[in-house]
């Protein structure tokens, strides 16, 4: 399997120490030059659940810089041996047509994009540029922090769902994907494919909508939300706020959706969730592609969610 990951944060170094050894080719796109190089030095040092480390130095990833990598190929030149896989791990806010249209750059005809990202948004930005038709959605609810540019935590393992878009060609709605569910099982990630990524990408909209921002204006871990009443009453508040948009939309929820979302917390207790780190580090959060993305959706519909405003402005006023 040829593979390239785009972004080299907390979950892209993740996949990327642990496929490293399955994949006949791997490269690694990193936004700075000096990521690269560092990268190129030391390898990825990957710190797992189990407090086991691991180290891809001296292993066959190559890394690059993004506009480096960009400057050196056009779709013209093409790849000279394809990527059968380009996994895309940076947060909604770096997804800008220019991303967009050098990923479909990088990509041939055999080429499928899996779009990792949180809330929704990306599959409308991405599908413009998919001009093969072959985008797939993945939800996953592994948990990694990255501690530095070489360093990352594996804080909490979980599932990743894949499936095609919405506006896939039916043909390539039937591609069971049957060797890259085998290469992530084999590095160690669950993996199944789903026939409804739809209801897959609104159960974890909601789940990150609940413990995201939550954990941001608390700065606590994931698990924290659950050791007081107060804080599992804001849950249930944003939970069944965004279920009313759901039920509006016609989106069928599982059953279970308040159990998973508790189950999230405990299964990655001890994860500064995403937003966390971003504020942590003075980053954009993905707030509009989450809570705001319903909030907008809500104002359409002409519900009031006056939870998820609250965690809205406290999360825009941290930014
Ligand atoms: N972390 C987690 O546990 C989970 C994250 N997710 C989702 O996965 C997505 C990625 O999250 P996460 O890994 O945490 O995010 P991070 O912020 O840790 O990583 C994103 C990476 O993308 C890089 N990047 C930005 N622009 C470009 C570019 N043009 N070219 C190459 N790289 C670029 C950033 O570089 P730089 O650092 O230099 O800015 C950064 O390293 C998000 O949508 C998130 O919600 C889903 C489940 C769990
Ligand atoms: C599953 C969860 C909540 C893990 O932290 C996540 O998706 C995130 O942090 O964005």
């Amino acid at each position: 399997m040829r593979m390239m990951i785009v972004g080299a944060g907390s979950l892209g170094l993740l996949f990327a120490a642990k496929l490293s050894a399955f994949c006949e080719k791997l490269t690694v796109i990193t936004r700075t030059k000096e990521q690269a190089d560092l990268l190129a030095q030391d390898g990825i040092m990957l710190r797992g659940t189990t407090e086991r480390i691991r180290t891809t130095r001296g292993g066959f990833i190559e890394f690059s810089h993004y506009q480096d990598d960009k400057d050196s190929l056009t779709r013209a030149t093409g790849p000279v041996q394809p990527y059968d896989y380009i996994f895309l791990m940076v947060k909604q806010p770096a997804i800008t047509k220019e991303l967009a249209q050098y990923i479909d750059s990088r990509r041939s005809e055999i080429t499928y994009l899996v779009s990792f990202q949180n809330g929704i948004g990306h599959e409308d930005v991405l599908s413009e540029d998919d001009r093969e038709n072959k985008l797939l959605l993945a939800v996953t609810t592994e948990g990694a922090r990255r501690e530095s540019q070489t360093e990352v935590s594996h804080t909490g393992h979980g599932i990743t769902y894949l499936g095609a878009s919405k506006r896939t060609d039916p043909v390539h709605k039937k591609t069971t994907h049957f060797l890259l569910v085998n290469l992530l099982e084999e590095a160690g990630f669950r993996t199944k494919m789903s026939k409804n990524m739809e209801v897959r990408i609104w159960s974890k909209l909601i789940i990150n909508a609940v413990i995201n921002p939550l954990t941001a204006i608390l700065r606590v871990k994931n698990g924290e939300l659950l050791e007081s009443t107060w804080t599992k009453e804001l849950m249930l508040d944003l939970y069944r706020e965004a279920c009313f948009v759901a039920e509006a939309k016609e989106i069928k929820l599982p059953d279970e959706l308040w159990q998973n979302i508790v189950s999230v917390c405990k299964a990655t207790s001890r994860n500064h969730s995403s937003m966390l780190q971003d504020i942590e580090q003075s980053r954009t959060t993905e707030i509009d592609r989450i809570n705001g993305s319903l909030l907008q959706m809500a104002e359409e519909l002409n519900l009031d969610l006056p939870a998820h405003r609250t965690v809205y402005r406290l999360v825009k006023a941290l930014e």
